[in-house]
């Protein structure tokens, strides 16, 4: 059976992290992941998933200068010292609760000095993520969304993960996302399965709850049963209404 992690990001963001974790575990979710979780201590987090017994799968690295439009520094170049304390700023967080994935932000740049600067920052963060048994993700996020955004598709994150070779490294693959950029997304979790750390839902092109639009999830989430992958799949979906009202897709499920 399909196990699911509430995306915190999204999902009941009127509750404070903690409580969202609790109402994670209410409505029956398997384990939860986070954006950014840095205004919470991390004890209160800690608490709240000892008490309800979920995991929290990821977070992600802070995005830098929001309101200058910062979506990640870690592709910039001459931004390296920011990106590496935000680096170690994840790290840190996550191995205080027991997070197994950092997803790490690449940021708005292009060209080849973004991809070198990519390329070594993520050197380091796989050397120091090593250090607590952390992975570290790259994910691939659509034009529309993260316009401009360094990293736009799977086989653009392949080259990456490839070319910096480091065990602790792999693809974050947002089904929405990807569908939006390449489609074909049977095939390509087929392909790509070695280099996937973790696999993201929503519907397309709304990213609502994921039981509509042009993805079938319950296709995917069959073939990937097939296929054998039995860790919980991420729920990173912006809630038509509330997220309470909209869990009827979780419950088809059970
Ligand atoms: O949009 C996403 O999928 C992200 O993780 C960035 O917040």
């Amino acid at each position: 059976m399909t196990r699911f992690s509430a995306n915190l990001g999204f999902l009941w963001q009127e509750l404070s992290l903690p409580d969202a974790i609790r109402a994670a575990k209410s409505a029956g979710f398997d384990a939860v992941e986070c954006h950014y979780p840095y205004d919470t201590p991390a004890e209160a987090v800690r608490q709240a998933l000892e008490e309800t017994g979920l995991s929290m799968l990821g977070l992600n690295t802070a995005r830098g200068n929001i309101a200058a439009g910062d979506n990640g520094l870690v592709a910039i170049p001459g931004r390296e010292d920011e990106a590496r304390r935000l680096i170690d700023q994840a790290i840190d967080y996550a191995a205080a609760i027991d997070a197994r994935n950092v997803h790490v932000m690449a940021g708005k740049a292009a060209g080849d000095e973004a991809r070198g600067t990519f390329i070594a920052n993520l050197r380091y963060a796989c050397e120091r993520a090593g250090k607590t048994g952390t992975t570290i993700l790259i994910e691939p996020l659509n034009y529309r969304d993260a316009p401009g955004y360094f990293l736009q598709t799977a086989d653009q994150a392949l080259d990456i993960i490839a070319t910096v070779g480091a065990a602790n490294l792999k693809l974050m693959f947002d089904c929405y996302h990807l569908q939006i950029m390449q489609g074909d997304l049977i095939r390509r979790l087929r392909d790509h399965m070695a280099a996937i750390g973790h696999i993201q839902i929503a519907a397309v092109p709304d990213r609502r709850e994921p039981d509509h639009g042009e993805i079938d999830y319950r296709h995917i989430l069959q073939f990937l049963e097939k296929l054998g992958y039995d860790r919980p799949i991420g729920a990173e979906y912006r809630p038509a209404t509330t997220t309470d009202a909209g869990l009827a897709w979780l419950q088809a499920y059970k």
